[in-house]
């Protein structure tokens, strides 16, 4: 068993009770919620006429449905209003404050939440979405649950979970050029399996994901579900003060901030704490990686050969073939020449400014290959109103991308924005399950934000590292 971890420490601190089912029922700090997953549970609540026990620790955003086009109400897809409606009469009801696209704060849960600064070290935040694990990036302990889960949550404030075990990533030296978060998470994933995580909680930590920025350790965070762990954290350090400090949060109240900075430096691992388990992953070694196949852990370097089938875990073979199959992909070539039809830079992974930024960097200068449709959907309002004002919004409108309103788009395709037939897109988010964005030959391959830029203007998957030999406008 893991002892003085972040996990222990925080774990313990948030623990009601130990209950016959020999699970714990812990105290939630934050409870974050969203139209899709929200509505069953209020009406559990209804059926039994509770109500909602601590709206102040609740917090509402809209995303999933939300069109990132024309968002004038109603909106054009009846079921996506109907959806808004019962969260708006929802939250109007219990008092729980809602950052709606009128805010100016509105956006996908995992953006709005950190830029908020309600999420914070060392607290305890549940939200009916998998990608919860993204909260963790602050040295909180955040998880993903159902909706009976939420029900419960909503009616006491508390909710029931089986202790996991904690494996300790230490991703060592530095990241190249062109290498980013999302590469170290690929490769994990990669690595460990899509269940390689089940049972543990991932904290990572090592000299590369010290010196990531907050947004990179999200990108990490975020995509621990994707490894089968419930939860990924990185413990709290100077990185996370400074952008604690200012959030709306601690701006214009230092008081509480200095009142909570002692808290978050003490739940912090310690350097003798005990994990269950270790695996350390070279970050000198690194190149971008892209997905060949049908799972986010079938991913490869941008210039290695996608794997045979048979050189593959026995138990990984037969979904290899399938995941070829679909993507139209053979072993011993590589995914640098892959054709793309549609470039979408979003979703929680990685929709935030710093991935932006980058992004247009590559992209300035530059034309949107004439084959592919290419748009940006900015993670959050704020996102996207700080992206308008640097001036990234245009340098992406002037080279061809369609610049879109805030929300989850194309990353699972719950509004308009799909992929058609067996159309292939460079992502920068986090799943690539067949029919995920929408259309169910639709072919994802994901990848970091710069290399879906490169992928845009080449209209194929392209190595960003050579870009620079590209012709540019
Ligand atoms: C809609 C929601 C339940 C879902 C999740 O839990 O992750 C979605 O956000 C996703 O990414 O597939
Ligand atoms: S952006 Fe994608 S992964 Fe994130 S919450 Fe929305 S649908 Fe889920």
């Amino acid at each position: 068993m893991s002892e003085g971890t972040l996990y222990d420490k925080v774990w313990d601190r948030h623990a009601v009770a130990e209950l016959p089912t020999g699970q714990t029922q812990l105290f939630v700090g934050l409870h974050l919620i969203h139209e899709v997953t929200s509505p069953q549970a209020f009406g559990m609540l209804r059926e039994r006429d509770m109500e909602v026990a601590y709206p102040e620790l609740t917090h509402a955003t809209v995303d999933h449905i939300v069109p990132t086009a024309d968002q004038s109400r109603p909106y054009g897809d009846d079921a996506a209003e109907e959806m808004m409606a019962e969260l708006e009469e929802n939250v109007r009801e219990a008092g729980i404050e809602f950052s709606d696209p009128t805010t100016g704060n509105q956006g996908i849960v995992h953006v709005i939440g950190p830029e908020q600064g309600i999420t914070q070290p060392g607290k305890t935040i549940v939200c009916g979405d998998s990608h919860t694990s993204t909260h963790g990036a602050f040295g909180s302990l955040a998880f993903g649950i159902g909706t009976s889960q939420i029900r419960d949550v909503l009616a006491t404030g508390c909710v029931a979970m089986e202790k996991q075990k904690v494996r300790k990533i230490e991703v060592t030296g530095e990241l190249s050029e062109g290498v980013e978060a999302k590469d170290i998470i690929l490769e994990v994933i990669r690595r460990l399996g899509t269940d390689g995580g089940v049972g543990y909680v991932y904290e990572y930590a090592g000299e590369a994901i010290e010196s990531l920025d907050i947004e990179g350790r999200m990108s990490i965070c975020n995509m621990s579900i994707e490894g089968g762990a419930r939860a990924g954290y990185v413990n709290p350090d100077e990185t996370t003060y400074e952008w604690l400090a200012e959030t709306d949060e601690f701006a214009d109240d230092p008081e509480k901030f200095e009142r909570l900075k002692p808290y978050w430096e003490s739940i912090r691992s310690e350097d003798d704490a005990e994990y269950d388990d270790v695996v350390v992953v070279d970050g000198d070694e690194l190149e971008p990686t892209v997905t060949w196949g049908t799972t986010p852990g079938q991913g490869v370097g941008v210039t290695q050969p996608i794997p045979a089938p048979e050189e593959l875990p026995e138990e990984k073979q037969d979904t290899a073939r399938m995941s070829q199959k679909h993507m139209g992909v053979d072993p011993g070539d590589t995914m640098e020449g892959y054709d793309i039809d549609v470039a979408f830079l979003g979703s929680c992974t990685n929709a935030r400014l710093p991935d932006l930024r980058r992004a247009a960097k590559i992209v300035e200068g530059r034309e949107v290959h004439p084959d592919v449709r290419a748009m940006v959907v900015p993670g959050s309002q704020r996102v996207q109103e700080q992206a308008e004002k640097e001036g990234l919004a245009d340098v992406f409108r002037e080279a061809g991308f369609d610049w879109r309103n805030a929300g989850c788009s194309m990353c699972l395709g719950m509004n308009e924005d799909q992929l058609e037939g067996d159309e292939a897109c460079a992502s920068s988010s986090n799943r690539n399950f067949i029919g995920r964005q929408g259309s169910k030959d639709g072919r994802t391959v994901l990848m970091n934000p710069q290399m879906v830029a490169a992928a845009a203007i080449e209209g194929k998957v392209t190595d960003v590292r050579n870009l620079s030999e590209v012709t540019t406008v």
